[in-house]
C-alpha cells in the first residue's frame, strides 16, 4: 500500500514507514494543487502538515485513500466532511507539538512584556538604545486564557511560575480540571475585563471566529497585551489594527494570521509593540520528531488492520479499548445486519438500547457497529466506522440510542430495532456469553430465543403444530444443508412459534421457495450475519 508524505515530516516517520511490510511511501514536497492531484490517484495515505490541503477534490481523485494524517493537531487544512462521507479517517498527533507551542506563546508574552524584539533590532541597527525599550513585569499580573485544553493548560502553568495570576474562559471545560490546575474558571466578559493578558489556545469554527472583536476589545482594560498562537480569525486582525492604533491594546504576539502567509503591507507587520512570527508553534525540532513519528505509527497501525488512535471523525481506539470494546462491537454488528434482513427495506428511525455493563462503556464505537452492520447490507463495503452515522443520516433514518438503567435477565443486553414509517418493526437482542464473550442472540421480534449471532440463519415463524420440526429439517438435509444449531420458542402452545437455526451451508432457492409456500410457515427468512 503506497503512502503519499505530502509535506515535510521528520525523516524518522518516513523510514519507520519505509520499514513496514507491505508499504511504500513516496516523498513530494511543494507540490501544486494540480500535482497534488495526480499523485493521489493510488495512494492508500496521505500524510500533510498544514501546508498540502486536502480538499473534496483531493478526496475525489484517491479512489484507494483509506486514510489521512496530520502531522500537528489542526485539520483545517482537511475537508473533514468529504473525507468522513467516503469513509475516509482523519488524525492528527494531538499532543506532539503541545509543548513546543505553549513555550512559543509564553515567548511572546514574555516580548508582549519587554520590547525584546524592537530593542534586538535596535542593536543590529548599531544604536544603544535605553530610553525607548523599558517594558513591565509578568509578575502579579493577570492572564487570561480562552480555550484551556492541551496548550492553554501549559501555558497557565508556565504563567503561574512567573507569579501570574490566571483565570481561564472554557465553556467545555469541567469546573474541577480548571480548579485542578489553579486556574480561575470565569464568564468571557469576566476575563476581558480583567486581564493584562489575553492568550487565546482554542480551534477556528463558527463560534470562535472573531470571538475577539471590537466589541470584545472595548470591554478590556486599557493598555490590554493579545496573544494569538491558535488560528487566524479568533482575534479579528481588524480590530486588532484599530485597537493597536488607538492605544485600547498596548502589545500584541500572533503566529498565525487570518490569510496565511501574511500579506506584505499587512499594517501588522509596522506597528509598533507588535510580535509576529511565521506559524511556528510546532516548529521545534523535539514537536517534529515526535509528530512525525507518532503520525508514521497511526497511519501504519491503520493500514495493516491494526488500532485506530486520535482520529477526528471516528471515535479513536488504542488496543486497550478495542479489547474491551470489540467484542461488543462484533455482536452490534452482528445485530445490526439481523435487524436489517428481518425488518422492513425503508425505514425511519434504528433504535439502540442498551443495558446492564454496557451502559457504562463509551456506547458510540458500539454504536458505529451497529449502523455499519446494518447499512452493509444495503450499501456493501463503502461503509465503515467512519462514514455509518452519516450515511444513515442521508437515508433520513433517524438514530435513537437509549442506556437504560432498568433490571434486565443478563449482565449486558443490547437490543436494536428498525421501524418503518407505517410503524412496523423487527428488532433483536443479544448478550455476550462465556469468557471469551461469543455473541448470542436471546431474542427476535419479542421471542426469546438462543443461537450464535454468527454465520448462516434460517428464521422461520410457523404454526404451533406437531411435525414442524421435522418437516423444516428432512427438507434441509435433502438440500444438503446440515444445521449446526437450533432454537425454538413460543408464546402459547397451538399459536406460533419461532424456530431460528444455525446453518453451516445456504439453502437452495427451491428448499427456501417450497418453505415459504408452506401454509402453516408465516415467515422464512434466510439471513447472513
Ligand atoms: N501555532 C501553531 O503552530 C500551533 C497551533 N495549534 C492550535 O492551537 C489550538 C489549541 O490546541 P490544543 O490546545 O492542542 O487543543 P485542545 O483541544 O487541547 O484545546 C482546545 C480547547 O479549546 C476549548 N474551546 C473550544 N471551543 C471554545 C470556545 N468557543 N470558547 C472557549 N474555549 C473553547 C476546548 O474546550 C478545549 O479545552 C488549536 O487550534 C491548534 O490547531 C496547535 C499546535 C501548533
Ligand atoms: O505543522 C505545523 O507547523 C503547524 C502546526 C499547527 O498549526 C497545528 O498543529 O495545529
Amino acid at each position: 500500500m503506497k503512502i503519499l508524505v505530502a509535506d515535510k515530516v521528520s525523516p524518522k516517520g518516513v523510514e519507520y514507514l519505509r520499514q513496514q511490510p507491505g508499504l511504500s511511501v513516496i516523498e513530494a514536497y511543494g507540490s501544486s494543487p494540480e500535482q497534488v492531484l495526480e499523485l493521489v490517484r493510488d495512494v492508500h495515505a496521505i500524510i500533510v502538515r498544514s501546508e498540502t490541503k486536502i480538499t473534496a477534490e483531493v478526496i475525489a481523485a484517491a479512489p484507494l485513500l483509506k486514510v489521512v494524517g496530520r502531522a500537528g493537531v489542526g485539520v483545517d487544512n482537511v475537508d473533514v466532511e468529504a473525507a468522513t462521507d467516503r469513509g475516509i479517517i482523519v488524525m492528527n498527533t494531538p499532543s506532539g507539538n503541545t509543548i513546543a507551542t505553549a513555550e512559543l506563546t509564553f515567548t511572546h508574552i514574555l516580548c508582549g512584556a519587554r520590547p525584546v524584539p524592537q530593542a534586538a533590532a535596535s542593536m543590529r541597527e548599531g544604536r544603544w538604545d535605553r530610553k525607548n525599550f523599558s517594558g513591565g513585569e509578568l509578575f502579579r499580573k493577570t492572564l487570561g486564557v480562552v480555550g484551556l485544553g492541551r496548550i492553554g493548560g501549559e501555558v497557565a502553568k508556565r504563567a503561574q511560575a512567573f507569579g501570574m495570576r490566571t483565570i481561564a474562559y472554557d465553556p467545555y471545560l469541567a469546573p474541577s480540571r480548571a480548579k485542578a490546575m489553579q486556574v480561575e474558571g470565569v464568564s468571557l466578559d469576566e476575563l476581558l475585563a480583567r486581564s493584562d493578558y489575553i492568550t487565546v489556545h482554542m480551534p477556528l469554527t463558527e463560534a470562535t471566529h472573531h470571538m475577539i472583536d471590537e466589541a470584545a476589545l472595548a470591554k478590556c482594560k486599557r493598555g490590554v497585551r493579545l496573544f494569538n498562537c491558535a488560528r487566524g480569525g479568533i482575534i479579528k486582525e481588524a480590530a486588532l489594527i484599530a485597537g493597536l492604533q488607538s492605544g485600547q491594546v498596548a502589545a500584541a504576539g500572533l503566529d498565525v494570521f487570518e490569510d496565511e502567509p501574511l500579506a506584505k503591507d499587512s499594517p501588522l507587520r509596522s506597528l509598533p509593540g507588535v510580535t509576529l512570527t511565521p506559524h511556528l508553534g510546532a516548529s521545534t525540532a523535539e514537536a517534529q520528531e515526535s509528530v512525525g513519528i507518532e503520525v508514521a505509527e497511526q497511519i501504519a497501525d491503520v493500514l495493516q488492520g491494526g488500532v485506530i488512535r486520535n482520529a477526528v471523525n471516528m471515535p479513536s481506539l488504542d488496543a486497550a479499548a478495542l479489547k474491551i470494546l470489540g467484542p461488543y462491537m462484533e455482536l452490534g454488528q452482528s445485530l445490526g445486519a439481523l435487524v436489517q434482513q428481518l425488518g422492513p427495506k425503508q425505514i425511519a428511525s434504528l433504535n439502540i438500547t442498551y443495558w446492564g455493563r454496557v451502559v457504562d462503556l463509551d456506547a458510540n464505537a458500539i454504536t458505529r457497529a451497529i449502523q455499519r452492520g446494518f447499512l452493509r447490507q444495503i450499501s456493501g463495503e463503502t461503509i465503515n466506522y467512519v462514514n455509518a452515522p452519516v450515511a444513515l443520516k442521508r437515508l433520513g433514518v433517524q438514530s435513537k440510542v437509549l442506556k437504560s438503567t432498568d433490571e434486565v435477565d443478563y449482565t449486558e443486553l443490547i437490543s436494536v430495532e428498525a421501524v418503518a414509517p407505517d410503524g412496523s418493526s423487527a428488532a433483536a437482542k443479544g448478550t455476550l456469553v462465556g469468557k471469551t464473550g461469543k455473541s448470542r442472540v436471546v431474542e427476535i421480534n419479542n421471542r426469546e430465543v438462543e443461537v450464535e449471532a454468527v454465520g448462516k440463519l434460517l428464521i422461520i415463524e410457523n404454526h404451533d403444530q406437531p411435525g414442524m420440526i421435522g418437516y423444516v429439517g428432512s427438507l434441509l438435509g435433502r438440500d444438503g444443508v446440515n444445521i449446526a444449531n437450533m432454537s425454538l420458542s413460543r408464546m402459547e402452545p397451538g399459536q406460533t412459534a419461532l424456530m431460528v437455526i444455525n446453518l453451516d451451508s445456504e439453502p437452495s432457492a427451491a428448499t427456501r421457495a417450497e418453505l415459504k409456500g408452506n401454509p402453516a410457515i408465516k415467515l422464512a427468512k434466510f439471513v447472513q450475519i
